[in-house]
């Protein structure tokens, strides 16, 4: 049914770059952690060091959101939370399903850091006719054939692919035109959605490939400074941001071939 991807600009309609949008939620997270020891301030160079990014980088980004901090103080950390929560879009709650509950769905539904994010699960949905009716994480699992009901009665818009890879795309038809509008596909293929979906796709493995790649970058650099040619390099963080800084490129949300490759990747 599909026709084309979606390929999203570099920067979002209401003026926030793509790659600022990535970095919000490190820097919610670094926030939510400080909310949670009562800090009331931060300094710009704090906060970019606990989210691990650079602190100019930090400012720019928080320009965008109108937020400026106090010379002298920082920024005040709950309204930062509250701002970038109501950014990403969190201050609300989203209803998700989650299709493919075999190892990976059944982890995913029982993962509680979900729901602390505003993230509900509505429903399970399997295509084995032996699970329906048998709860996981507490929620009964709902067969396939339930799934465009399931989506139009609980105003589900985001929906998450745990299927074998060889399903995906057909759970994913049904789920576009049931009115999913945002996929996190967790199986191993490249889907092909219509314009005004958005699809990220999350590869652990890939993820795994990156750092072997930094494991053989590094163990032939310490063989060259043991023969005394160059100093042995400084270990380093290899996330998402610093990835987006180092090649200048911006994160999507679409998951095309051009994409950065951070644990949830858009290629
Ligand atoms: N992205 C990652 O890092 C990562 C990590 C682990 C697994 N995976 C992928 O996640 C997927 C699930 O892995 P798993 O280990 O949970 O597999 P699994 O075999 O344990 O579970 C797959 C489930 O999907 C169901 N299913 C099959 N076809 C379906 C359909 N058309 N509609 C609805 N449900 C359907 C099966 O009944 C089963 O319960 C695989 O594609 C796997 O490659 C990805």
């Amino acid at each position: 049914m599909a026709t084309g991807r979606t390929h999203r600009p570099a920067t979002r309609s209401r003026g926030i770059p793509e790659a600022t949008v990535a970095r919000l939620p490190l820097y919610l997270r670094a926030l939510t952690a400080l909310s949670e020891r009562s800090v009331p301030t931060v300094s710009s160079e704090e906060l970019a060091a606990a989210a691990g990014v650079n602190s100019a980088k930090l400012r720019k980004d928080f320009s965008y959101l109108g937020s400026y901090g106090t010379r002298g103080v920082g920024y005040d950390v709950e309204y930062l939370v509250y701002q970038i929560s109501r950014e990403l879009g969190l201050t609300q709650d989203w209803p998700v399903v989650i299709v493919g509950i075999g190892n990976l769905g059944a982890a995913l539904a029982n993962y509680g850091g979900f729901a602390s994010r505003g993230f509900r699960v509505a429903a399970l949905i399997d295509a084995d006719p032996a699970m329906a009716g048998k709860p996981v994480a507490g929620i009964p699992v709902q067969h396939t054939d339930e799934l465009e009901k399931i989506i139009t009665d609980n105003g589900v818009s985001i929906g998450v692919i745990a299927t074998p890879a060889g399903a995906a795309q057909q759970v994913c038809d049904r789920l576009v035109a049931a009115g999913v509008t945002s996929i996190l596909n967790f199986a191993p293929t490249v889907l092909t959605v219509p314009d005004g979906v958005d699809v990220r796709k999350v590869d652990l493995s890939i993820e795994l490939q990156i750092l072997a790649f930094h494991e053989q970058r590094k163990a032939g650099e310490e063989a060259a400074a043991l023969d005394g040619a160059v100093p042995a390099p400084a270990g380093r963080d290899d996330s998402r941001t610093d990835r987006t800084e180092r090649t200048g490129r911006t994160g999507g949300t679409d998951q095309g071939p051009d994409g950065d490759v951070p644990a949830v990747m858009p290629a």
